[in-house]
């Protein structure tokens, strides 16, 4: 398996000072910024769009931005995350009429393209393009809110998503986002994830370094 990525979800940043936030736990090890699109319409919730995406840029932000598309529709607002710099765009495959056409746009866009499943929804939404993925993100809680539990259910749900990887011989990456911790990522990782999206476990802490090192101390153990 590749390097674990550890990928704080900007969620549960401070926002009236989020460029210095990024930067901060950017410089205590994190390796992406996961960035969480909510539209109160596909989500009970309403977050930050392309203008912050480009924001970030503006304030020197240089790590890839992964941003996690909680909308619907989802197609129209692909174009303005990739010229807002984005890295890596991920969407709800049940929020677009067209998965497949969806995954071509992000990547003609210029961007790496992902599908992410509810606790609920079926890895049927797999089959048939495994190659157009750059990351599989399967959400641990139900998407909206930060600080919420991991459903146990992931665990079972992330070993049938490894071995589907593994079979198909594509490079891409096993994300989970929600209820990451310290306690809980070496189970994590164990079971097949290799990037690791915490949002409240790193920013709600005042040593951001700290808690990082504690995630790759864990991990450690599992690459062991
Ligand atoms: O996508 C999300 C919610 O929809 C968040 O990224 C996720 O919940 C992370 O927050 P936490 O680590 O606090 O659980």
């Amino acid at each position: 398996m590749r390097p674990f990525l550890i990928a704080p979800s900007i969620l549960s940043a401070d926002f009236a000072r989020l460029g210095e936030d990024v930067d901060a736990v950017l410089n205590a090890g994190a390796d992406v910024v996961h960035f969480d699109v909510m539209d109160n319409h596909y989500v009970p919730n309403l977050t930050i769009g392309p203008m912050v995406c480009q924001a970030l840029r503006n304030y020197g932000v240089t790590a890839d931005i992964d941003v996690h598309l909680m909308v619907k529709p989802v197609d129209r607002i692909i174009p303005d995350f990739a010229a807002a710099g984005a890295s890596i765009i991920t969407f709800h495959p049940e929020a677009s009429e067209h998965v497949d056409r969806t995954l071509q746009l992000i990547k003609e866009s210029g961007c790496k393209a992902g599908l992410v499943f509810n606790p609920a929804t079926p890895l049927h939404y797999l089959d048939h393009v495994m190659d157009k993925l750059d990351v599989i993100l399967l959400m641990s809680v139900n998407p909206g809110f930060g600080g919420q539990s991991f459903i146990p259910s992931t665990f079972d749900k992330l070993r049938q998503v490894r071995k589907l990887i593994d079979d198909s011989g594509y490079d891409i990456r096993l994300q989970v986002d929600g209820g990451v911790k310290v306690d809980n990522i070496a189970e994590i990782a164990a079971a097949g994830a290799d990037m690791f999206v915490a949002g409240s476990a790193i920013f709600n802490k005042p040593d951001y370094k700290a808690v990082i090192d504690e995630m790759r101390a864990e991990l450690a153990s599992v690459e062991a």
